[in-house]
């Protein structure tokens, strides 16, 4: 798809009657942390239910396929102006970003809020328990929908339902979720649920003292995250034992680079964008293939991203 045919597609949507201001075509690199991608993308930014119903419907009647984005935390953009779907960002100035007390511990919180401010949100409501996660970029729907963890605590431990719609046929559906059906790094979201909000069960807490577990946090995730432009771990641990970290440096990977991005000298399991300038998201591919198969061809082992690639 050209710039032109892009063009074309904003119009196509605009003409459906959706908001013109939930409408935007933007560069892949600008949406996600580690600025990876060149191409441009189409993005609808619904603000309420409403208008993520009418986004869905809008692109199923031009027939284009949807994809879901959060804060890009995660995420791998396209060096292509032709990416395979129309992508659905869920707006942060709006209703996706609310935080309502239910009783009795529960709280629904928005899918596009951002899971560290919303876990100070709600310590100072005296809801806590989850401060470990605090220092984890990325949104509340991204870490439901991949069972964010750090510190020994998943997101998942803390989550009874999500809630959201159906994206195939806009229908709005809630999905209680049991503790046995998270693991590391999985979650029981199904592929075409759009997350708008997660129902969490917390416990009480005193908010400044959480406030200050929180703190303490973020202080330690930043002394340890490698500077530059980054999307947090690149491959999953292949077993709690086994560092991804430790396998990339004992492999020899350090400091390998491609275009923008570098294996990290301080921490083997992330690449960096130095420069924090866009870089492409093909040269990004090619330098995590050459560590998976270095790592393949020193350790044996198959190491797998939990990135996700548009
Ligand atoms: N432990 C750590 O230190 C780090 C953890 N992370 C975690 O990575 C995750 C990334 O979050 P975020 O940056 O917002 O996500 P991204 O924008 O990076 O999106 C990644 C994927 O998450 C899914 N997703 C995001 N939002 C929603 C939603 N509302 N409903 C359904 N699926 C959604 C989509 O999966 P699909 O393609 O399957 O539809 C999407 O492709 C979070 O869990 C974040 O906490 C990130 C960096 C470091
Ligand atoms: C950053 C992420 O999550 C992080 C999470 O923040 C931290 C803190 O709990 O624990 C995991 O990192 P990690 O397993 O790399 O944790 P670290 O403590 O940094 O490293 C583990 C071990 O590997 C060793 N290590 C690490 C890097 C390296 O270059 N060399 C090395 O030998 C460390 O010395 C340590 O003994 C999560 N990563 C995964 C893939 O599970 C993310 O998912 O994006």
């Amino acid at each position: 798809m050209t710039a032109a045919t892009q063009t074309a597609l904003l119009d196509s949507l605009a003409a459906t009657g959706l908001p013109v201001d939930t409408i935007a075509r933007r560069r892949w690199a600008d949406c996600c942390s580690l600025k990876a991608g060149l191409g441009h993308v189409v993005i609808l930014t619904p603000r309420n239910a409403t208008e993520l119903t009418q986004s869905l419907s809008a692109c199923r009647s031009i027939g284009v396929a949807t994809a879901i984005l959060g804060a890009g935390s995660n995420a791998v953009g396209s060096d292509d102006d032709d990416p395979a779907a129309i992508i659905i960002r869920l707006a942060k100035n709006g209703h996706f970003a609310d935080i309502a007390p239910l009783g009795d511990g529960r709280y629904r919180v928005g899918a596009a809020a951002l899971l560290g401010p919303a876990l100070a949100a709600l310590a100072r409501l005296g809801a806590g328990g989850f401060a470990g996660l605090s220092g984890i970029p990325g949104g509340i729907g991204g870490a439901a929908a991949m069972n964010a963890g750090a510190n020994g605590q998943d997101f998942g431990q803390a989550v009874v339902a999500m809630e959201g719609i159906d994206r195939r046929d806009g229908t709005p559906q809630v999905l209680p979720c049991r503790p046995d059906e998270w693991s590391y790094r999985h979650s029981p979201r199904p592929d075409w649920l759009i997350v708008t909000s997660v129902t969490l069960s917390l416990q009480p807490v005193n908010p400044a003292a959480e406030i200050a577990l929180i703190h303490a946090e973020r202080q330690r995730r930043q002394r340890v995250t490698p500077p530059g432009a980054s999307a947090g771990s690149v491959f999953l641990n292949p077993t709690p034992e086994l560092s991804a970290g430790k396998l990339i440096e004992s492999a020899g990977c350090k400091g390998w680079s491609r275009g923008a991005f570098a294996v990290s000298e301080q921490h083997a399991n992330w690449i960096v964008n130095a420069s924090r300038q866009p870089g492409s998201a093909q040269d990004c591919q090619t330098l995590i293939d050459a560590v998976k198969k270095k790592v393949q061809a020193v350790h044996d082992l198959d190491l797998h991203t939990e990135w996700r690639f548009f």
